[in-house]
C-alpha cells in the first residue's frame, strides 16, 4: 500500500502525562481485522496533559513483500494534532514552523518552567522506580538563561537540489529549513548563506564557538561560500576551533565531543568542581589528592580540577579528543591523559584514587567501572549523566544494592531546552 492510500482515522480525546520522549498520551479504542475492539495508547507529538484535542491517526504502512521482510520493523502509526478544544494552560506557541514534524525539539509548545519542572520529575521517577532511593535527594533544575539560540553545533543533512535541512522525526524524509531557533545565530546565518548553493555532499556540520567567533564548517566550502561567510563576519576554520569555558581556552576537532551549550556547560562546569570540593570529608589538603576525569572528551574538567587537585587522571577513547586534550592541557603538568576505554583502565587505577568524576555517553558505566568504585571506595564521586534512565541504574548499584556510597543530591541541568533530553548531576559520598 502506498502512502497515498493509507488510511487516516480522526479522535477526539483527552491528553495523558508526557512521555520519557515528550509526547503526550491518547488511549483510544479501534476495531480489529476480525470485527472485536481493543484500547491502545498512542503518542500524541505536540501534546500536553489534560488538553481535550482531536488527532489523526495514519495507519503504519503494511509489512513489505515476505522477500524484504526480514529487514523490516513495524513503525508506529503517524499522530498530529488537528485541531485544540482546550488547551493546557502550559501551552505556548511553538517558534518553528516544523515543530511536531522535526525530529530536533520535542517541547516547544511548553512554558519554559514547565518543561525544567517536567526534567526534574521525570529524574525524580527514575531515581524511585529505577535507582530504588523512597525520597531522593533532587534539587531544582538549573534552567538556562536563554532557551533559544544555545546549540552551538548543528549537522544538517542534504536533500534534493544540495539544500541542508533537518530531518522529520521517526522518518529519514529531510526537511527543508530557514532558520532553527535552538541553533546559534552565526550557524543560522551561516546555514542561510551555504542553503543558496549546492553542497554536494549528504551532511553539513557546523560548531561555533561562541566565546571566539570561530567556525568549523565541513565539508570545506569553495571559496566563493567561504568569502560570504566572511563578509558575514564568521571565522570558518576547517580543522579545529576554539571555545572559552570557565576563562580556559579549549581547542576541539569536529569528531570530538563538547557540550553543546556553553553557558550551561560552563554552570556543570562549576557544579562538579563544587561537588568534588565542597565538603567535609576530605580531611586531607585536595592539592594532596588524585581525582580521576573518567571519560573526559578534550579535557574541560581535567583542566579545572588541575587547579585544586594534587593529581588528575584524564581517561578518554576518542583519538581526535585525546589530541585535543594534550593540547588543552598541554600548560599543567599534574595531569595525567590516558587513551583507553574506562572499562579497561580504570579498574587498574582505582586502589590510588580518592575522588571520581564521571561523565560517561548514554549507555551508562560498564560493569568493571560500578565494580571498580565498590572495590575502592573513594570519598566523593561526582557522575554527570545524558541519561536519567541510566544513571538511575548505576546509582542503585552504588547505593543501594552495594551500599558503598549515599546519594547527596541530584540536580537536572537544562542543557537541551526546547527538547526532552535531559543532563543530570549526582553527587555521591561514601557510606562505609
Ligand atoms: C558525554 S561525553 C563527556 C565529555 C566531557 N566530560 C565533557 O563534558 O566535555 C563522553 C565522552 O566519553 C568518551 N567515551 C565514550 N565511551 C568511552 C569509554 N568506554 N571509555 C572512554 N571514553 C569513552 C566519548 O568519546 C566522549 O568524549
Amino acid at each position: 500500500m502506498t502512502q497515498e492510500e493509507r488510511q487516516i482515522h480522526y479522535h477526539t480525546v483527552t491528553l495523558g502525562a508526557l512521555v520519557r520522549e515528550g509526547d503526550a498520551t491518547a488511549e483510544i479504542t479501534q476495531q480489529r481485522e476480525d470485527g472485536t475492539t481493543e484500547t491502545v495508547t498512542l503518542h500524541v507529538p505536540a501534546g500536553l496533559p489534560g488538553e481535550r484535542v482531536t488527532i489523526a491517526v495514519e495507519e503504519p504502512p503494511a509489512p513489505p513483500a515476505r522477500k524484504r521482510r526480514r529487514r523490516w520493523k513495524p513503525r508506529p502509526p503517524r499522530v498530529w494534532i488537528t485541531e485544540i478544544h482546550e488547551a493546557s494552560p502550559l501551552r505556548v506557541q511553538a517558534r518553528c514552523p516544523v515543530f511536531g514534524t522535526c525530529g530536533g525539539c520535542q517541547l516547544q509548545h511548553m512554558k519554559y518552567e514547565a518543561q525544567t519542572e517536567w526534567k526534574r520529575e521525570v529524574v525524580g521517577q527514575l531515581l524511585r522506580e529505577v535507582g530504588g532511593f523512597e525520597n531522593p535527594p533532587l534539587l531544582p533544575t538549573v534552567p538556562c538563561d536563554n532557551p533559544w539560540n544555545y546549540r552551538n553545533h548543528m549537522r544538517f543533512s542534504v536533500y534534493g537540489e544540495g539544500k541542508p535541512g533537518l530531518t522529520e522525526r521517526h522518518t529519514r524524509r529531510l526537511l527543508p529549513i530557514v532558520e532553527c531557533p535552538i541553533a546559534h545565530p552565526q550557524i543560522n546565518r551561516a546555514l542561510s548563506i551555504v542553503a543558496q548553493h549546492h553542497n554536494p555532499r549528504p551532511q553539513v556540520l557546523m560548531r561555533y564557538g561562541t566565546a571566539t567567533g570561530q567556525m568549523i564548517l565541513q565539508p570545506e566550502q569553495p571559496p566563493e561560500v567561504a568569502l560570504e561567510l566572511l563578509a558575514a563576519g564568521i571565522d570558518v576554520r576547517t580543522e579545529t576551533i576554539e571555545e572559552k569555558l570557565a576563562g580556559q581556552v579549549f581547542r576541539i576537532r569536529p569528531s570530538s565531543f563538547f557540550q553543546t551549550n556553553t553557558a550551561q556547560a560552563e554552570k556543570m562546569a562549576q557544579m562538579v568542581l563544587d561537588g568534588l570540593l565542597t565538603h567535609d570529608d576530605y580531611r586531607e589538603d585536595p592539592r594532596r589528592l588524585t581525582v580521576v576525569d573518567a571519560y573526559c572528551g578534550v579535557g574541560t574538567f581535567a583542566l579545572l580540577l588541575s587547579r585544586h587537585f594534587g593529581r588528575v587522571i584524564a581517561i578518554e577513547e576518542s583519538a581526535s579528543a585525546i589530541k585535543d586534550a594534550r593540547w588543552n592541557l598541554r600548560e599543567t603538568t599534574n595531569v595525567d591523559i590516558m587513551q583507553g576505554k574506562v572499562e579497561d583502565l580504570l579498574p587498574k587505577l582505582a586502589a590510588e584514587l580518592d575522588g571520581f568524576v564521571i561523565d560517561p555517553p548514554r549507555a551508562g558505566c560498564q560493569p568493571s567501572v560500578l565494580e571498580a568504585l565498590i572495590q575502592h571506595p573513594v570519598a566523593r564521586i561526582v557522575y554527570v549523566s545524558c541519561d536519567p534512565s541510566t544513571q538511575a541504574r548505576d546509582l542503585h548499584i552504588l547505593c543501594n544494592q552495594h551500599a558503598t556510597y549515599r546519594l547527596r543530591s541530584v540536580q537536572p541541568l537544562d542543557m537541551f531546552p526546547q527538547t526532552a533530553h535531559i543532563e543530570s548531576v549526582a553527587v555521591l559520598e561514601r557510606a562505609l
